[in-house]
Formats: C-alpha cells, structure tokens, sequence
C-alpha cells in the first residue's frame, strides 16, 4: 500500500474484537467501507440501524459522512435513509447505518461483516451568522427547485404516458 500523503489521524475504538479496522481500497479512496456487525434481512420498503462495532474521535475541524456503495445501490437498491449521515467530531458512540430496501421485490440480506456503507472523513467550516434585512444580489436570485431545467422522469403526472420525461420543460423553452 503506498503511503497516504498527510493522512489525518483519527483514533478509532473496536466495540467488536473481530471487526475489521476500515482501510481504504485503493490509493485515492475518497472513503473506507464500514461493515455491519449484525447480519440482517431487509424486506422490500424496510429500514434498519445497522451498527458498525466502531467508534471514532475525530479532531476539531473534522466531520465523517456516511455515504452509500454504489454497488448496493445499483444491485439491490439499497439507500441510506438520511444519507449522507453526519458524524459529529464529538460523537464517541457506535457509528451506525440506517439502511432502507428501496428494491420493490426483492429482499436483501446482510450477514456479518458484510460491507453496508463508506465513511467519507472531511474537514468542515464553522460559520459565524449575521442577521441582515436584506441579502446581496446574485444571478440565480431565488431560482431553485428545477428551474435550470432537466427533471427525472416523474411518473402519473403528464396524462399521456405516464411519466414527466427528464425532457419535459423543454416544449416551454
Ligand atoms: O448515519 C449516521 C448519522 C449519525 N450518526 C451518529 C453520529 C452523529 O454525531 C450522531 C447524531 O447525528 P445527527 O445529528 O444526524 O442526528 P440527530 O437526529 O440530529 O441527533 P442529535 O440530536 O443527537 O444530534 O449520530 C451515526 O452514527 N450514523
Ligand atoms: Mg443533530
């Protein structure tokens, strides 16, 4: 493995003695896998809290995100509920996951050690908020919510086929 350049030095608990401690995969790896420590069955719709078996202290300045796997998502339509989750550098409890079966048919299984989700370690700014009347100018204004155009394809809302094609706001351009 070659050496990460200026890694950030983050303590890290094992609350389960055989649980791996996360590594990232590659060099370049935005974030490390965290596995679930208990297997677990999701039904199509259902959710879970998944625990990890870790713990960290990261420093002041830091937050951690949990971040879905894309290969979850993909293959069995695995989300994270409140995605990306945010742990606080103060949190000292149990990581955890809370997943949700979006797959209409099929559900997915978890065993033991399974990797479930990615912890992406990022620096964060602290803000100071001053109270104005007024906010500065700005091209976008209070545009917002669709109104760069290109919306996902919507379904029972168009009459005709069924679905609001990504293209849709196009006949009003
Ligand atoms: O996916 C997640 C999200 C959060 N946490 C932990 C770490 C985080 O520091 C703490 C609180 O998270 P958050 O602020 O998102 O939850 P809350 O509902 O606002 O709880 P609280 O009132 O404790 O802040 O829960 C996780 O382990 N996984
Ligand atoms: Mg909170």
């Amino acid at each position: 493995m070659s050496q990460l350049r200026n890694p950030v030095d983050v303590l890290l608990r094992r609350l389960d003695p055989e649980v791996p401690v996360p590594a990232y995969g590659h060099p370049g790896d935005a974030g490390v896998d965290l596995v679930t420590t208990e297997a677990a069955v999701l039904a199509p719709g259902e959710r879970a809290v998944l625990p990890t078996g870790v713990s960290i202290a990261l420093p002041d300045g830091y937050a951690a995100f949990v971040h879905p796997r894309s290969g979850l998502a993909a293959r069995c339509g695995l989300a994270l509920v409140n995605a990306p989750g945010t742990v606080d550098a103060g949190y000292r409890g149990e990581i955890k996951v809370i997943v949700v079966n979006l797959d209409p048919r099929e559900s997915v299984r978890f065993e033991r050690f399974d990797r479930v989700a990615q912890l992406v370690v990022q620096q964060v700014e602290k803000v100071r908020f001053h109270e104005v009347a007024e906010l500065p100018g700005s091209a976008r204004a209070e545009g917002g919510f669709g109104s760069t155009g290109g919306h996902a394809a919507v379904g029972g809302s168009t009459g005709g086929n069924g679905y609001a094609s990504v293209g849709a706001d196009r006949e009003g351009q």
